[in-house]
Parts: C-alpha cells; sequence; structure tokens
C-alpha cells in the first residue's frame, strides 16, 4: 500500500508527497531537538565530571580505545595508566561516565550504604543467564531475599557441610594423584571440584545423580564470562539490537543452555527428595570421614572476622551471633523449597534465579581463589614449608578428616589465604549506579549522580599506602598488630556492608578443608615468578597463562 500524503504546502507540481519525505523532513529538527535536551540534561553530570582527573579521551569514544586488545592487555593497560593518577578516576566510555574510587574513606561511603546499592548498569548483560537472583537484583527483591539466603550460610549450617568438604577434597586428591610430576593447569580441577562441592552442600543434591559433570558446568560459565566481558568492553555490542544480530548471541544461547540445564536438575532431584521427605544433602559420606566422633568444638561457637575473610571491625549480617533456630537452620535449597511451597516469599522462577547465582557466585570465585593460593605455594616454597609446619602440628601424620576445630587453628594458612585475596581478589572490582550526587571524604570531588562508580578492588589492595611493599607476597600482612592499624575498607575481597558476599564464611571454611588437604597429600612446584602472571579480568580475576602447577607426593610426618 504506497503511503502517501496531500500536502498544500508544497505546490501544484508534483502536488504530494511521500510519507517518507515528511518523516526525513520532520527527523533532523526532532533529532537536534532530541540532542540539545540530551545535552542539556546531561550538563550537571558532564561538569561535575569535567574536575576529575582521568586519562584524555577522543570525541565521542572517550577512552574507549583503552579497551581494545585481549583481556590481559586491556588489564594491564588499565592498571598501568591508573598509577599516573591519584586515588579518584575517571573514564569515558562513549557516554558512559566510570568514576573510580580507591580511597577507602570513598570505598566505605559507597558500601556501609544502605542507599547506594544499586547495581551498575552493565549487570544487566547477565540477566539472560542469572536473571533477577541476589547478585543483581535491588530495591524491596533484592532486601527480601538477602534475609531469606544469608541464614542459609549461617556457622551453624556451615558446619554441617564439613563432611562433605572433606570426601570432596580428598576425591580431589585422587585425581590429582594421577599427574604427579606433569605440568596441569589446577584451575581445571579446582573448578571442577567447586562445583561438585556446591552441588552436594548448599543444594544438597548428589553429584553422581547430575548426569553432567561439574567440569563442563563449569566450562560453560568460564566461556560465559568471556562473552559478558566483551560485552563489558566493546563498546558496539552494549545495545542489545546489534549483540543480537551478532554471532556471539547464538553461541551464549548455546551456553545457557548448558548451564541451565544443570540448574533445573539440581532443583528437579531435590523436589523429589522434598516429596520424600528427605531433608538436607542427600549425598552419602563414608563412616571413616565422619568427623562428629572427634570434633569437640560447641556447636554455639561464633567466629569473626578475619577467620572468615572479613576486616576485624567490619560486621554484616552474617555475624548474627544469636542461635535462630533448628528451624530455620536449612541448607540454602532445602530453604528455598520449603519457603516457596507456601509461595508468598519466592516463586519458582525466582528458585532458579537464585540456584544459578549461587551455582555461579559460589564456584567461580573459590576455584579462581584455591588456584591462586596453590601458585603462590609453588611460587614461594619457603612459606608452603611454614604452611605444611603448621599442619603437621595439627595432624601429627594423621590422614584423619579435618575438622571444624582444625580449621581454627590454621592460623598461618589462613593469613596466606587472606594475602591471596589481597594480591589476588577473584571479584576485582565492584561497580554500582549512582542515583544520587556524591561528596567525597577524600577530596573535594562530587561524583556525579547517573554515572557509574567502580571500586577496583585489586588496585585498593595493591595501594602503597596502605600496604608498604603491596607486590611483595607477604602473609603477615595479616598478623594482628597490622590489620589492627588499616583503614577496615582497605582490604574488601568480599565487599562489605549491606550487599557483601553472603557466601563468605562459605567460602573460607570450604578453602580450608580443600587447601589444606591438598597440601597434606602434596607438595606444589612451580617455575613461573608471578610478575610473568598473565592475569585478566574476565569478571573473575584468572591466569590468561592459565595456573600452571606440577605436584610431588609429601612424605607424611611421624604420629
Ligand atoms: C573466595 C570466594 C569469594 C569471593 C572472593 C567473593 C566475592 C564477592 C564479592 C566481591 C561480592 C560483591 C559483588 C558485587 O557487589 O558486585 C560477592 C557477592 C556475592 N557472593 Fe561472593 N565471593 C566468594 C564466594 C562466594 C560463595 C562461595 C558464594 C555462595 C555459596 C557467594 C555468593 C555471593 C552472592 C549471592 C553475592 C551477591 C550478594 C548480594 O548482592 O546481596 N560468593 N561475592
Amino acid at each position: 500500500m504506497s503511503a502517501t500524503i496531500a500536502t498544500p504546502l508544497v505546490g501544484a507540481s508534483p502536488g504530494i508527497v511521500s510519507a517518507s519525505n515528511v518523516f526525513y523532513f520532520l527527523l533532523a529538527p526532532a533529532l537536534i531537538l532530541w540532542y540539545a535536551y540530551w545535552k542539556i540534561s546531561r550538563r550537571h553530570l558532564e561538569e561535575l565530571a569535567s574536575r576529575i582527573p582521568g586519562p584524555a579521551g577522543l570525541p565521542i569514544l572517550g577512552n574507549a580505545l583503552e579497551f581494545m586488545g585481549t583481556s590481559h592487555i586491556i588489564f594491564s593497560n588499565l592498571v598501568k595508566k591508573s598509577d599516573n593518577f591519584g586515588r579518584t578516576i575517571k573514564l569515558w566510555i562513549g557516554h558512559k561516565l566510570l568514576v573510580f574510587l580507591m580511597d577507602p574513606d570513598d570505598v566505605e561511603l559507597i558500601l556501609s550504604s544502605h542507599e547506594h546499592i544499586d547495581k551498575a548498569a552493565e549487570y544487566r548483560f547477565f540477566k539472560p543467564w542469572l536473571g533477577d537472583g541476589l547478585l543483581i537484583s535491588t530495591g524491596q527483591k533484592w532486601r527480601a531475599h538477602r534475609k531469606l539466603i544469608a541464614p542459609t550460610f549461617h556457622l551453624n549450617v556451615l558446619k554441617s557441610f564439613v563432611d562433605l568438604f572433606n570426601v570432596n577434597s580428598l576425591q580431589v586428591v585422587d585425581r590429582l594423584r594421577k599427574t604427579m610430576g606433569k605440568e596441569i593447569d589446577c584451575h581445571d580441577y579446582m573448578s571442577e571440584a567447586t562445583v561438585e562441592i556446591l552441588l552436594e552442600t548448599a543444594m544438597g543434591v548428589s553429584k553422581k545423580t547430575q548426569d553432567q559433570s561439574g567440569y563442563d558446568y563449569a566450562m560453560a560459565v568460564m566461556k560465559m564470562c568471556d562473552i559478558l566481558h566483551l560485552r563489558h568492553t566493546k563498546l558496539w555490542l552494549y545495545p542489545d539490537i546489534i549483540f543480537n544480530l551478532s554471532k556471539y548471541k547464538g553461541y551464549q544461547d548455546k551456553l545457557i543452555n548448558t548451564i541451565h540445564s544443570l540448574t533445573r536438575k539440581v532443583i528437579k532431584s531435590k523436589r523429589a527428595a522434598f516429596a520424600q521427605g528427605i531433608r538436607g544433602s542427600i549425598a552419602e559420606v563414608p563412616e571413616n570421614i565422619k568427623t562428629k566422633t572427634f570434633d569437640k568444638t560447641e556447636t554455639k561457637t561464633v567466629v569473626e572476622g578475619l577467620s572468615f575473610g572479613q576486616s576485624a571491625g567490619l560486621k554484616d549480617d552474617l555475624d548474627v551471633d544469636e542461635d535462630i533456630g533448628e528451624k530455620k537452620r536449612m541448607a540454602f535449597l532445602d530453604l528455598m523449597i520449603e519457603s516457596s511451597q507456601n509461595g508468598v516469599v519466592i516463586n519458582d522462577e525466582e528458585i532458579k534465579e537464585q540456584v544459578d547465582t549461587i551455582m555461579f557466585e559460589g564456584h567461580d570465585t573459590t576455584a579462581a581463589g584455591s588456584s591462586f593460593f596453590l601458585c603462590m605455594m609453588g611460587t614461594h616454597p619457603e612459606i608452603q614449608a611454614k604452611v605444611v609446619e603448621e599442619l603437621d602440628e595439627i595432624f601429627k601424620g594423621s590422614n584423619r578428616p579435618v575438622t571444624f576445630a582444625d580449621t581454627l587453628e590454621m592460623k598461618y594458612l589462613e593469613r596466606c589465604l587472606m594475602e591471596t585475596l589481597r594480591m589476588y581478589p577473584p571479584v576485582p572490582i565492584i561497580a554500582r549506579q549512582l542515583r544520587r550526587d556524591l561528596k567525597l571524604s577524600s577530596n573535594d570531588y562530587v561524583v556525579p549522580a547517573g554515572c557509574t562508580v567502580v571500586i577496583p578492588t585489586y588496585k585498593i589492595h595493591r595501594d602503597a599506602e596502605t600496604y608498604p611493599n603491596p607486590d611483595k607476597f607477604d602473609p603477615d600482612n595479616f598478623l594482628p598488630e597490622r590489620t589492627a592499624n588499616r583503614h577496615y575498607y582497605a582490604f574488601i575481597p568480599f565487599s562489605a556492608g549491606p550487599r557483601s558476599c553472603v557466601g563468605r564464611k562459605y567460602a573460607m571454611l570450604k578453602l580450608k578443608i580443600l587447601l589444606s588437604t591438598i597440601l597434606r597429600n602434596f607438595t606444589i612446584l612451580s617455575d613461573v615468578a608471578e610478575k610473568d602472571y598473565q592475569l585478566q579480568a574476565d569478571i573473575i580475576l584468572k591466569r590468561a597463562d592459565g595456573f600452571r602447577i606440577k605436584l610431588a607426593p609429601r612424605k607424611k610426618v611421624a604420629a
């Protein structure tokens, strides 16, 4: 159908104009008006931004060219460039303003706030995968679900996981034993193990009943993170309309399908167990691994601060002292299913979103943390020897499994773990959307509403004013006398405040059991110096060159 309209304005010849001519005739002024309105609405943001220091950018593109090249090149360029500025830096990616805050006083303003809790717009790329789960949701939904989920990671729930942490750690040791003397990428082993541990503990299903290996799931997650990182750094892939036309969309759909098929199976098998009246994990623990017989720790032990990854003096909703009652102390997926049965707090779709979120956040972070730890042990044999000396003191050559009480004795190992998380924080940046102008504490700058505030944990943890000799792996950075004098917000591997990591205590307990079990069995060897690590930050911090180590059997100390 031809769309023409008569117009008296254009005379008799030809007497009519096509609708498309009118459209283009009106489009130009409309665009000019829209641009003028857009510029005026951004005047405040641009004016405040102009006072904040940052590298010079190009018209329209801003600093987008800084994000060219491989993940490793982008990461090392940004880290190097940021050394030329102070603790507040701005960057423009096209029209998007990013303000990096590195002063712990300013970091505190954001992380301790109950107002600045909205995640940055870039987190929306996670949506097809994680839906509106705890990591990205905000407002009332986030508050209600945080309140529901945080108690499922209470220490008393975690203690019931100790045996399964042991069983799974011993199975990793069996897998690693087959690699003696060969160079391996330990991240492959850690990813598989951390997925399987999550399945058997927080999800409470048996990994044997899942007909997909933890490794396949972990690899799909890793590739998904590559795509998300690409979208974060390549300006043209921001709009869905362009991304959906790119080759990456089909690839992403396939990966999400692999990831979601595991989630669906997990929920299905948990529901089936629930229907049979089974509560708690259905994964089996062999009799000889059950620690009940020798762990004499009081059930109500409350351990805060550094033992569980938090700067001494900081508290969050995981540090609840009171015993919250037997009924409420359920593991994550048990509680989700039970709550959904009355449909009020959480519905089926929301359970899926939360399971996807916990499966991702719970495995990839700890896989990176444990892999960096093993590399540190290989690169610093003298430090490894001290960790082993402490383990020999605790276990006296016995093969017995690790108890909760043992983990509290692993003070030196804990300091090495903290130092690993300082130098190689698995979540290297945290980003929030600012809804209101924010006057900084450390200087006179005002960060404008509408920008993305970036908290670069990696840089904050390597600040020479806070950590003398920041690029040296020194577990003594976490001696009580040193931590006591440090700003709480200068060490934030698990973030802090109301949106801190809900899995912080889970991660610390699991890592101590997993890593001590590996070190009791093997000597870790590595000939790659830290300066040669090729770091990349595809959402989670990793080594682009692989986490390469070798293992040798360790001789047991006599009992
Ligand atoms: C070494 C291990 C871990 C590290 C370094 C880590 C770090 C973090 C960080 C920095 C955040 C804040 C992210 C942001 O604001 O964008 C976070 C959030 C979160 N983490 Fe972890 N995490 C670890 C392990 C875990 C584990 C084991 C779980 C679950 C079992 C978990 C579940 C979560 C969840 C659900 C959130 C979102 C919390 C919220 O927004 O309310 N994490 N984590």
